[in-house]
């Protein structure tokens, strides 16, 4: 990231129309990197997201050996180390910007013989990491942490790790694949139990390259359990367009009277399309077309009208299956027709920022009633009329979260006097060319 924040307004230029595509989806690249470093000889990846968090795991896992590097193409090529194989790195992790880096590196790096220092921004730094320390310990690795269970922190792997059987205890597809990493190279089965369903990206992943993983419903929650110590066969992929990152031009061709896009080569595992879903109750006119496989997840393109949208009760339990979508909701929900209200929501305030506080500072001071829950948000929609705060252009802080600065972006497409975003670097976490498309769309000028 360069060194000054970069401030920017968005307003709208017309409606939001034509055919796009989102990059990569950012979970799965980050699983595709990793799961080939852990195969020992080529895999080969195409349409891998290229953001700072998935630069993160890449700079990680060449540091602990893995060689990686593009082809002619632009497809990005892994010489893994295979499992057990990863060597001691000789300075910090930087982890920036990326919970799942971290996350899933200690689990990786926990049933490995090396000891590893995790380093990340002020957001990350400020981010829970007891919830992977309490698992990880138990299959035997150890840590010398900061007070408060907090970056920076020391994992020291343990060989042979021990195997586990573990019941998440917060709905979290990070912890899940920790530990489903953490035992690829621990002897024996090691079982997750997941009350609540979590993104499942891991589990299909790990079958397709070749790992036993198993997958059972039991009293109604599902138990994945892995077997250990894996061998892993190098694979070659094709990534899916980000449900996560499509949400916004999705949301913007709802929200701007005389849109209609077609986003192209979206992901829609069902673990990923809760916010589609929610949309659709609110009378969202959103449709899948070509609906198809590819490597193991399904894809389609969705092609979205504006619609005149109505709020909702949104049940909390779809919330692990649109967790990072929230933001946008709330956007979506302050141009509705009544009341939106959401609940079981306290995971938003350990992301990148506290994403119920920011999201509710932020729309107050465009004008949107609400009121801020413990555990969510209660929005008045306007009924499609433009927002319209104090000041003429309100300053939205975005604390370094690439969510709350695409999500005040759209809100700026339907403010009267347009929305100023503090800083656009962040979109570079997971989506660097946000501004562009929507620039292709027509929705904003282009710089
Ligand atoms: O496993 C993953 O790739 C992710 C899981 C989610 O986090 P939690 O596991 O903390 O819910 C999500 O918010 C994050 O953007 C990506
Ligand atoms: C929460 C997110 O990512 P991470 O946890 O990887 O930082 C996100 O992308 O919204």
């Amino acid at each position: 990231m360069s060194e000054a924040p970069i401030p920017r307004t968005f307003t709208s230029a017309g409606p939001v129309r034509g055919h796009a595509r989102v990059p990569g989806d950012k979970s799965i690249s980050h699983r595709a990197l990793i799961l080939s470093a852990m195969a020992v000889g080529e895999s080969r990846i195409e349409g891998l997201l290229e953001s700072e968090d998935i630069i993160a795991t890449v700079a990680a896992l060449w540091a602990m050996g893995s060689e990686i590097g593009q082809d002619s193409n632009g497809n990005w090529v892994v010489n893994g180390v295979g499992v057990g194989g990863l060597l001691q790195p000789e300075t910090a992790l930087d982890m920036g910007n990326s919970g799942t880096s971290a996350r899933l590196l200690m689990g990786l790096a926990a049933s490995n013989a090396i000891t590893a220092t995790f380093i990340g921004d002020a957001s990350l730094s400020r981010r829970p990491m007891g919830r992977i320390i309490e698992p990880l310990s138990r299959m035997g690795a150890s840590f010398s942490v900061t007070p408060g269970e907090r970056l920076p922190l020391m994992v020291h792997g343990r060989v042979p790790a021990v195997p586990i059987e573990y019941r998440l205890p917060v709905a979290s597809a990070q912890v899940k694949s920790a530990i489903m990493l953490a035992a690829l190279n621990t002897p024996g089965v090691t079982r997750v139990m997941e009350p609540e369903r979590t993104r499942d990206h891991s589990e299909r992943m790990l079958a397709g390259f070749g790992a036993e993983v198993g997958i059972e419903e039991v009293d109604g929650e599902r138990v994945i359990s892995v077997t250990g110590e894996a061998e892993l066969n190098p694979h070659n992929m094709s990534i899916p367009g980000d449900p996560s990152s499509a949400a916004f031009p999705v949301v913007a061709a709802l929200l701007v009277p005389g849109s209609e896009v077609v986003i192209q080569h979206v992901g829609i595992n069902p673990t990923r399309t809760g916010l589609f879903e929610v949309l659709k109750q609110m009378d969202a006119d959103i449709t899948y077309e070509n609906e198809r496989d590819v490597g193991g997840e399904p894809v389609a393109d969705i092609r979205v009208r504006h619609s005149a949208l109505t709020g909702i009760e949104v049940s909390p339990e779809i919330a692990p299956r649109m967790i990072d979508e929230f933001p946008i909701l709330f956007v979506a929900a302050a141009l509705a027709k009544g009341e939106t209200v959401t609940t079981g929501l306290q995971e938003l305030r350990h992301k990148e920022s506290d994403r119920l506080a920011l999201m509710a500072e932020g729309l107050a001071q465009l004008g949107v009633r609400l009121k801020e829950h413990p555990d969510g948000l209660t929005i008045i929609g306007s009924d499609g009329e433009k927002l319209k705060g104090e000041y003429a252009t309100p300053q939205i802080a975005t604390a370094l979260d690439h969510r709350i600065a695409m999500s005040f972006a759209v809100a700026g497409l339907v403010s009267a006097h347009g929305v100023t975003i503090d800083d656009v670097r962040p979109m570079a976490t997971s989506f660097p060319s946000f501004p562009p498309m929507l620039a292709d769309l027509g929705a904003i000028a282009a710089e």
